[in-house]
C-alpha cells in the first residue's frame, strides 16, 4: 500500500480530523470533528466506518469533546464522560468495536490517578494506543492469513474492510497487500455492496491505487462468478463476531456466504480481536442497524424508485458460523468448531 494513500483518520496537536468517505472516491476532504453532536453524526452518516475505524474515532471523538471540561472536579468530569460516551455509543449499534473503545476509556477514568486534566491526558493516550494497536493487529491479521493467497488465486471481497476501515492494512485487505508487495499474482473481486457501495466506491479505489488487480462486480454478479470458476477462496472483515462463531458483516455477507458453501468454496472472516464480542451468546442476539429508506430509494445521488415505495434497509446481515470456514485475527487462524478457539483468544 502506497504511504500517501490517505487515512481515515488523523489526530494532529490534539484536533480529530476524519476523511469524509462519503465523498470517495472523487473528493479526498478532510473535516475536523469539534462537537460530540458532530462526531455522532459522522458515524451515523458513515463518514468514519469500518468497525476498527469507528472505535478509533469514537475514542478520540470523547477526547475531543471532554476538553471543555478538565477544570471539573474529577467526579463531575467522570460523570461527563459517562454521559457523552453513551451518547457517541448510540451512533451506531452493530460494529461492536464501538462500545469496546470507548469501554476501554471508561475504564482508563476509573483507574487512574490525578486531576481531571492529568485524567484527559490518559484518555488522550489511551485513545492513541488503540489507533496504534489497531495497526499493528492489522498487519498481525495480514500475516496470519498470507497463506492462504497463493499465486493465480481469485479472491472476492464484500463491502470495505480495508485501510479505510482500520487504522492499518485493513483486516481482509491486509493479507492482499502484504501478497503484492511480496510480488504474489492474484485476483480480487469487489462486490459493489447495495445500497451504499463501500465495494465501489472505497474497496475497488483503494486496491487499484495499490496496483492490485481488482474488478467491480454488482452484488448480483456474485454467483456467476462464482460459477464460472474465478472464485478461490473469499475473505471478508466483520462488524462483531460472537462467542458461537456467528458473524455479523455488511448486509449481502450472507448471500456470499451461502453461494461460497454451495460451490464449494472457503469463506473467511477476518478480524482483529476487538471485534470478537463473548458476551453475545449467538447472532440471533446482535443488533442490526436500520438505516434510512432513502439510502435504498438512491442510487447513490440519483432517485431511482418513487419517494413512497416501501423499503427494507438492514445495514448487515449474521452469517451463522457453520458457513464460515475460518477466522483469522492477529493471533492465528481459528478453524471451527469456533467456540473453543474465540474463547482461547481471551484466555477463557
Ligand atoms: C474492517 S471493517 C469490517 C466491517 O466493518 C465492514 O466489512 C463493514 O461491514 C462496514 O460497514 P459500514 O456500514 O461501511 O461501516
Amino acid at each position: 500500500m502506497r504511504g500517501d494513500f490517505p487515512k481515515a483518520i488523523r489526530w494532529e496537536n490534539g484536533e480529530l480530523w476524519l476523511l469524509d468517505q462519503t465523498r470517495l472516491p472523487h473528493e479526498v476532504v478532510y473535516e475536523q470533528q469539534e462537537s460530540a453532536e458532530q462526531i455522532h453524526a459522522s458515524i451515523h452518516a458513515l463518514k468514519v466506518r469500518g468497525a476498527p475505524a469507528i472505535g478509533i474515532a469514537a475514542a478520540y471523538g470523547l477526547c475531543v469533546v471532554l476538553k471543555p471540561f478538565i477544570d471539573l472536579p474529577r467526579a463531575d468530569f467522570i460523570a461527563e464522560l459517562q454521559r457523552q460516551a453513551d451518547y457517541i455509543n448510540s451512533s451506531r449499534p452493530t460494529a461492536v468495536n464501538l462500545q469496546w473503545a470507548l469501554q476501554r476509556l471508561r475504564s482508563v477514568a476509573d483507574t487512574a490517578e490525578g486531576d481531571s486534566e492529568s485524567l484527559w491526558q490518559t484518555l488522550v493516550i489511551e485513545a492513541q494506543a488503540i489507533h496504534a494497536e489497531d495497526e499493528a493487529l492489522c498487519r498481525g491479521i495480514g500475516v496470519h492469513a498470507l497463506p492462504l493467497i497463493r499465486d493465480g488465486v481469485g479472491v472476492m471481497t464484500h463491502c470495505n474492510a480495508g485501510a479505510l476501515a482500520t487504522g492499518g492494512i485493513g483486516t481482509a485487505t491486509a493479507p492482499l497487500y502484504l501478497a503484492h508487495e511480496q510480488g504474489i499474482s492474484f485476483r480480487v473481486f469487489a462486490n459493489e455492496t447495495r445500497p451504499l457501495l463501500q465495494g465501489s466506491r472505497l474497496t475497488s479505489w483503494e486496491l487499484h491505487c495499490a496496483g492490485i488487480d481488482v474488478t467491480l462486480l454488482t452484488d448480483n454478479m456474485a454467483a456467476q462468478t462464482m460459477a464460472s470458476g474465478a472464485v478461490d477462496l473469499v475473505i471478508v472483515g466483520t462488524d462483531r463476531v460472537v462467542a458461537n462463531g456467528d458473524v455479523a458483516n455488511k448486509i449481502g455477507t450472507l448471500g456470499v456466504a451461502i453461494l461460497a458453501k454451495h460451490y464449494g468454496i472457503p469463506f473467511y472472516v477476518a478480524c482483529p480481536s476487538s471485534t470478537i464480542d463473548l458476551s453475545t451468546a449467538d447472532g440471533t442476539l446482535i443488533p442490526i442497524e436500520q438505516r434510512d429508506s432513502s439510502e435504498v430509494r438512491r442510487f447513490g445521488s440519483h432517485q431511482a424508485t418513487l419517494s413512497e415505495i416501501k423499503t427494507l434497509n438492514p445495514a448487515f446481515d449474521v452469517t451463522p458460523a457453520e458457513l464460515v470456514s475460518g477466522i483469522i485475527t492477529e493471533k492465528g487462524l481459528i478453524k471451527p468448531p469456533f467456540s473453543s478457539g474465540l474463547a482461547a483468544l481471551f484466555d477463557r
